[in-house]
């Protein structure tokens, strides 16, 4: 399970002083500071030097700080990891990753901080084990713009084209004990299609989804939480399940459905997770 909470992962551009300013008061559980997408040719050099001051000067609570650098590909990828030495951040993201070896040429350029990937490649889907498995890796993100573009697929509420992709980056993740955040919602402001994706994707079993606007923020917060009946559900459990131990018994019964170790596996990490909220919200 994930130390931290991931419900709700903003992009911010780290171009934007204004919105870097106005992200330290959002109730987001962790923000990306993009030097990729988000930020124009144009503004690409000056960005790193705003947003190295911008982490310098702090005031994003326990929130996750995770920092986009530009594609391997481009010219500005090595300015940015070299702007980022020494900065004050959790996790660097790496864009487009095709496999373990865009880890390691990453890993080869910055000492000792988290890598993750975004996973929107082709490629990368199909590297999945790989990437997760390097030992640097601590997070999938899933670009999911990207993705389709590559795929050719249409956008289509249910994501049926993606799936598959969906999948195999939660599977890989799953596997290695990394998170694994959605992708993004583009229309920033339908908040029912919002919500449902959201319920789709706690429902795959993804950490959060990452978001655009902070207009998003609170439909993430509540869809990736545990429920108060998932709650209330976890200590049931548990308690059913110390109470059957005690009499010998390895199964108990709780609302006409069977309890046993791996259940408890879950609720643990229901009431974990929970907590885990808790603390950053307290701590906001
Ligand atoms: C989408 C936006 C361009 C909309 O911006 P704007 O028109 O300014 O929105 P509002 O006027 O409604 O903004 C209201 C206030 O909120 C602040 N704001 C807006 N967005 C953010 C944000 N992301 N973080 C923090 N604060 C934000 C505004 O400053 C306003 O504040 P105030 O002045 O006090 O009123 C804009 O939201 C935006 O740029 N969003 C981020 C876009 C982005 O990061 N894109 C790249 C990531 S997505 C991606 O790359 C996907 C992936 O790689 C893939 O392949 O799928
Ligand atoms: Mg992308």
């Amino acid at each position: 399970m994930p130390a931290r909470p991931y419900r709700s992962v903003l992009y911010i551009p780290g171009s934007k002083e204004r919105a870097l300013e106005k992200a330290r008061g959002l109730a987001c559980d962790a923000i990306i500071f993009d030097l990729e997408d988000a930020v124009s040719p144009q503004e690409k050099v000056n960005a790193r030097d705003t947003l190295v001051s911008a982490l310098s000067t702090g005031g994003f609570g326990n929130r996750a700080r995770i920092v986009r650098i530009n594609g391997l590909d481009t010219e500005w990828a090595a300015g940015d990891i070299a702007a980022l030495q020494g900065a004050d951040f959790d996790a660097l993201l790496i864009p487009k990753v095709g496999s373990a070896a865009d880890v390691q040429a990453v890993a080869d350029q910055i000492a000792d901080i988290p890598l993750w990937a975004m996973m929107e490649t082709p490629a990368g889907m199909l590297n999945a084990a790989e990437i997760a498995a390097h030992p640097r890796m601590a997070g999938f993100v899933m670009g999911t713009n990207d993705l389709a573009k590559e795929l050719k697929c249409r956008f289509r509420a249910d994501r049926l084209p993606m799936l598959t992709s969906l999948q195999l980056c939660l599977l890989a993740a799953r596997a290695e004990g990394i998170v694994a955040v959605d992708g993004v919602y583009n229309a920033f402001k339908d908040e029912d299609g919002l919500r449902a994706e959201c319920e789709q994707g706690r429902d795959m079993g993804f950490d959060g989804k990452t978001l655009i606007h902070p207009a998003q923020l609170a439909i993430a917060n509540t869809a990736f939480a545990p429920t108060e009946a998932e709650i209330d559900l976890a200590e049931r459990q548990i308690a059913a399940f110390d109470a059957a131990k005690a009499e010998g018994q390895g199964v108990a019964v709780v609302d006409g459905k069977i309890v046993e170790n791996l259940h408890i596996v879950t609720a643990q990490e229901t009431l974990a997770k929970a907590a885990a909220i808790a603390d950053l919200e307290g701590s906001l």
